[in-house]
């Protein structure tokens, strides 16, 4: 049963309360009969029924317990197929963030001190001209 496969929009069309499929990493969850005894509440759940929610999920920090529920759910893999959502994977998603995050701050830090430097060196010259003027 574990596995059968998906396409995304078969997936889609599981997004009732009492009919709940959501994609973590790939693979199709059947989270239906635990709608009610999700600890962060039934909205969220109902929120990425039918969708890729490995980010929703990621994002929360699930603890191992969280990740054995949901491997109890399992009904099967997603099959992507052209046109479909990109994949969420967290990991690449996030260290892809981070990277950009950090080039971008090390840039602007060369740039503030070069304009930095710039200043003071066209200080120091306006004041040795004005020195020399006197
Ligand atoms: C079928 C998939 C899911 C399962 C099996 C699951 C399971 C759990 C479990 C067992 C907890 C208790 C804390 C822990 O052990 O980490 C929890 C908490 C929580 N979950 Fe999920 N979860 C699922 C999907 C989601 C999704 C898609 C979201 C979307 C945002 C979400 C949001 C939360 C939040 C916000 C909490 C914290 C509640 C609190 O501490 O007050 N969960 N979940």
């Amino acid at each position: 049963m574990a596995d059968k496969e998906f396409t995304y929009s078969d997936v889609s069309e599981h997004n009732t309360k009492k009919d709940l499929y959501i994609v973590v990493h790939d693979k199709v969850y059947n989270a239906s009969s635990f709608v009610d005894e999700h600890p962060g509440g039934e909205e969220v759940l109902l929120d990425v029924g039918g969708q890729d929610s490995t980010e929703a999920f990621e994002d929360v920090g699930h603890s191992d317990e969280a990740r054995e529920i949901l491997e109890g759910l399992l009904v099967g893999n997603l099959k992507r197929s052209e046109g479909d959502p990109k994949p969420k994977s967290y990991a690449q998603a996030n260290a892809s963030v981070a990277n950009a995050d950090g080039a971008s701050a090390g840039i602007g830090l060369y740039a503030i001190v070069l304009v930095g430097a710039a200043l003071a060196f066209g200080a120091y010259k306006y004041l040795q001209t004005q020195q020399g003027e006197q």
